[in-house]
């Protein structure tokens, strides 16, 4: 049996004035940092240690990760970025108050473009200052990787090739794993490894900093997961 440890990323700033994020690189609020530091205390004192870590290109998860391994004097280990763990894009929605989108598009809108799986947000424009192709850390994508909305199904699927190719094969080779992430890219993955419904997906919320345990069989599959107390 292998324990995987998947953990969201802390509140961020725009989760505190309840912004659309996506992929804006927003930092962690006060409060964020504050709950890193406990995830990691959390796991010090269940005794949990790590031989990898995998995190998106955004600060805030970075920075989670990074809290959550000094706790655990673990600053060491080799940590992967990558932007297949990212935040789903949001397309034109990044950056707008969601109570202020209720008020103008309707809650049952709104609700379908954060929750339906096959919903898409509406676009950007590549020449939109958003577009993820102007940021350096983006430069080695194709056009094609590089959103300008996005769907949780699309999610999974840039989240899958690095579930399979670079996470899996690190559980095979019997190292232990965290994954700091973000709440729709993990929803994403864990439609993907629990082969959840649309509807089960649709109602998973993940709350941010809290440590869930995933203990797999030899093939991988889920046998039971749950939320660190
Ligand atoms: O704004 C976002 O990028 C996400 C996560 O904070 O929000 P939502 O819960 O609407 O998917």
């Amino acid at each position: 049996m292998q324990k995987l440890v998947l953990i969201r990323h802390g509140e961020s700033v725009w989760n505190n004035e309840n912004r659309f994020t996506g992929w804006t690189d927003v930092d962690l609020s006060h409060t964020g940092h504050m709950q890193a530091i406990n995830a990691g205390k959390l796991l010090a004192k269940h005794g949990y240690n790590f031989d990898v870590g995998y995190t998106s290109v955004l600060k805030r998860s970075i920075k989670t990760l990074h809290h959550i391994l000094e706790e655990l004097d673990h600053l060491w280990i080799p940590v992967t970025k990558s932007w297949r763990l990212n935040e789903r894009f949001y397309g034109a929605l990044q950056g707008l108050n969601k109570e202020e989108t209720i008020q103008k598009y309707g809650a049952e809108q709104v609700h379908k473009w954060r929750r339906d799986p096959n919903e898409l947000p509406p676009a950007i424009k590549p020449d939109d200052d958003r577009y993820p192709g102007k940021d350096l850390r983006y430069c080695n994508l194709t056009s094609r990787e590089i959103p300008l909305t996005e769907n949780l199904s699309e999610t999974m699927q840039r989240v899958m090739p690095f579930w399979v190719e670079t996470i899996v094969p690190a559980i095979r080779e019997n190292r232990k794993v965290i994954v700091c992430a973000h709440g729709n890219s993990l929803r994403a993955l864990l439609k993907y490894i629990d082969n959840l419904s649309d509807e089960e997906v649709t109602n998973l919320e993940i709350p941010t900093a809290t440590p869930w345990i995933h203990e797999l069989d030899d093939e991988l599959n889920t046998i039971r997961h749950y939320y660190l107390e």
